[in-house]
């Protein structure tokens, strides 16, 4: 899971960097409104998750906390922080 993570978060990192055309999380760096854009769908895919556990829909319940965890890691990126910043708090509450 660690490895997961700190993949996809270089490839969105990469993705904020080199900007291809035909990508969803390049677009989200380059719009004006792509921040709005992400806590929108984060808010989104939040009530999405409650609705999904009250349903006991497991498979649901894996959708919506990946794309969460996918929009949280582009936020992260937007603030110019990055894994370590979440790793650190987390650390810090053990
Ligand atoms: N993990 C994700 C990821 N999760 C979600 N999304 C995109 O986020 C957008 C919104 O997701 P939603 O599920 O909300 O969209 P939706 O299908 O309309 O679903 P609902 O709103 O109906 O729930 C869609 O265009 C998804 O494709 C993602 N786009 C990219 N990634 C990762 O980022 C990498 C780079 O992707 P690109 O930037 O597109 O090259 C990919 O290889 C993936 O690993």
């Amino acid at each position: 899971m660690d490895d997961t993570l700190e993949d996809l978060f270089a490839v969105i990192e990469d993705r904020k960097e080199t900007l291809p055309e035909d990508s969803y999380t390049a677009s989200l760096f380059t719009h004006e409104k792509g921040e709005n854009a992400v806590l929108e769908k984060l808010g989104e895919e939040t009530t999405e998750l409650v609705l999904a556990a009250k349903d006991d829909d497991d498979e649901e319940i894996a959708y919506e906390a990946a794309d969460i965890v996918y929009h949280l890691l582009v936020l992260l990126s937007m603030k110019g922080m990055d894994l370590e910043d979440l790793e650190g708090e987390l650390e810090s509450r053990r």
